[in-house]
């Protein structure tokens, strides 16, 4: 059984189909990317994943619930790092940590996990006086203290220098070591190439294509005649150009939201 599984999920806005269709699965104990524009429908197909958001059509199963219907289950075993994450503002980031903690059942220890963020120094900083790269650290943290078996992180590293960058994937890997399945959403192409083990290409929110970064590549080399010299130089920059028709820098559709 695949821990997520999205079959024909349906999502508008307006009128305007911003998830229009997506079918995938991810298996278990995979780092699993979503990669696209901005505006690529993302951030509404894994809302709709975890329950946040109804969807207008489809179906979603996680771990073979409907995690609209069985929420207080999915969420002991989920742990999800999303883009707007609203924390009281004078809570500490240890407080916020052990608070976190006593949602679930089991979990890792709170101070351990602080400092392995690199938040040792920050501990009893109130959350409104934390740097933007912190507050990004602290919603990984925030994520990861119930030791989900699936976590879900949406721009997981925007924000942080490059040696933070480095430091939360090297977590990431440890955890998919640890047997975590990783949803990661992101339109990082190096993040998506060092970490993920299997990509979706979200494009007007449709899957355009779905393999291993390298068999991406390879797709998109097969295309290009031998005697090319780019043939031996196809990146995952040009396999999302290919296959999308467009930069993964450039904007998406227009942002309608109020
Ligand atoms: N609540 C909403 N009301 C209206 N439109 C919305 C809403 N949420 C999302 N949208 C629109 O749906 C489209 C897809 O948004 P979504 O956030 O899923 O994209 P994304 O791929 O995650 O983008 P980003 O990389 O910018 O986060 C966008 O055009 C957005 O404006």
């Amino acid at each position: 059984m695949p821990v997520v599984e999205i079959t024909d999920l349906r999502k508008t806005y307006g009128g305007r189909a911003v998830v229009d269709g997506v079918s995938l699965a991810v298996e278990r104990g995979e780092i699993f990317g979503v990669l696209g524009r901005n505006g690529a429908g993302k951030t509404t197909t894994v809302e709709c994943a975890l329950g946040l958001r109804r969807p207008d059509g489809g179906q979603v199963r996680v771990f073979g619930l409907d995690p609209r219907t069985e929420r207080a289950r999915v969420q002991q075993v989920v742990g999800a790092q999303l883009q707007a994450t609203h924390l009281h503002p004078s809570l500490t980031v240890m407080e916020l940590v052990r608070l976190y903690r006593s949602f679930y059942r089991e979990g890792a220890d709170p101070e351990q996990l602080v400092e392995r963020l690199g938040l040792g120094k920050v501990r009893d900083s109130r959350y409104e006086k934390l740097s933007g790269g912190e507050g990004q650290r602290l919603s990984i943290a925030l994520a990861l203290v119930g030791r989900p078996r699936l976590a879900v992180l949406d721009e997981l590293t925007t924000g942080l220098d490059s040696s933070a960058r480095r430091g939360v994937w090297q977590l990431v890997e440890e955890m998919r070591d640890d047997g975590t399945t990783i949803v990661l959403v992101s339109h990082d192409m190096a993040e998506v190439e060092r970490l993920c083990d299997r990509v979706a290409i979200l494009d007007t929110g449709k899957v355009v294509a779905l393999d291993s970064p390298a068999g991406l590549v390879r797709r998109v080399a097969a295309d290009v005649p031998a005697t090319d010299f780019r043939a031996t130089t196809v990146t995952l920059d040009d396999a999302f150009l290919q296959l999308t028709g467009h930069e993964l820098g450039e904007p998406g559709q227009p942002d309608e939201r109020p």
